[in-house]
């Protein structure tokens, strides 16, 4: 299968571009050769490359900078994500498309189902919400994938950042109130790939499309994730540091972040027959890459 991949250098791009090979190839494309704010370049690039599915990673993903920046937010994220499956859908060409955590306020007390009342808390999160409306109501054959706290060796992530500071602090403090599940962008390409052999192995299957959530296994909060990062590298010779807990309140930010941003992965597996490996295997994978192995 031959998949288009918008977002070119974002950590999602990345991973599915490394992961492929045997039958499954990737065009990864970005700017400024594919703008997804500008609907022409989207429709020339898939009438050049002739894929069977589009993969829709690209984003405005500053969820800070977006609350100065919303109109930039929404021209990727609403109206961006719109040409791409729209484009896709003139060709044809079923979509997936990411979305976020971020879609929810997090006052839930348990895992959110996709059919959860949602209620984003700033603009990257609204406009996360607009885009999956927009992506559904372009192309009949879309599938939104809700992911969450994605991490990778590649770009800017929560577990480079603990590598960096850890190298130059001896106590890191990290809010331990919001809580979630740390997911490795190249498990996110895994689940994808599952699901995209799927949908083109069953053209038309309504049941395949609307909207998943696809997170790793289990949970924790972002103290609990720099823990683990830090432990693993120790035992890898790598930079370690004193995690110490904070409240959200103790580090304010100027886009709210939502307490609560565990999903459920039920319809997900139960759809695609595919499991991803619980955060803490994820962790293990990346911190291989960026620190080295274990002895
Ligand atoms: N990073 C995270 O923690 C989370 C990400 N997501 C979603 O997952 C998807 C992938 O995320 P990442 O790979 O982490 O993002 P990333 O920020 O690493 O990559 C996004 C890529 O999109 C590109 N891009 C931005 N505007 C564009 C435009 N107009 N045309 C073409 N490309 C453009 C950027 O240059 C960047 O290479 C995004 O939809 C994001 O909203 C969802 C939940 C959490």
């Amino acid at each position: 299968m031959r998949l288009l991949v918008t977002g070119r250098s974002g950590q999602v791009a990345q991973s599915l571009a490394e992961a492929a090979g045997g039958d499954i190839s990737v065009v990864a494309l970005g700017r400024p050769e594919l703008d997804i704010t500008d609907r022409d370049s989207v429709a020339r690039t898939i009438a050049a490359h002739r894929p069977d599915l589009v993969v829709s990673a690209g984003a405005y993903t500053a969820v800070d900078k977006a609350e100065s920046e919303p109109e930039a937010a929404f021209a990727a994220n609403r109206d961006g994500a719109g040409n791409v499956a729209a484009a896709a859908a003139e060709a044809g060409l079923p979509v997936i498309h990411l979305s976020t955590d971020y879609v929810f306020s997090g006052d839930a007390a348990g895992a959110y189902r996709e059919d959860d009342p949602t209620g984003p808390q700033g603009v990257y999160g609204r406009s996360k919400l607009e885009g999956e409306a927009a992506v559904l109501a372009a192309n009949p054959q879309a599938a939104v994938f809700r992911t969450a706290w994605v991490y990778s060796p590649f770009g800017h992530n929560f577990a480079r950042t603990m590598l960096r500071l850890a190298a130059e602090r001896d106590v890191l403090r990290v809010v331990a109130d919001q809580r979630g599940t740390p997911t490795y962008a190249p498990d996110i390409a895994a689940g994808i790939f599952a699901a995209a052999r799927l949908i083109l192995a069953n053209p038309g299957d309504k049941r395949l499309a609307g909207v998943f959530h696809l997170v790793a296994e289990g949970e924790t909060d972002w103290a609990g994730f720099a823990e683990e990062i830090l432990r693993q590298s120790a035992l890898r010779g790598g930079p370690s540091a004193r995690v110490e807990r904070i409240a959200t309140s103790d580090y304010p930010t100027p886009a709210k972040r939502p307490a609560n941003s565990r999903l459920d992965t039920q319809k997900f597996r139960d759809t695609f027959g595919h499991v991803p490996p619980d955060w803490r295997n994820g962790a293990s994978r990346c911190l291989d890459r960026l620190v080295g192995p274990t002895a």
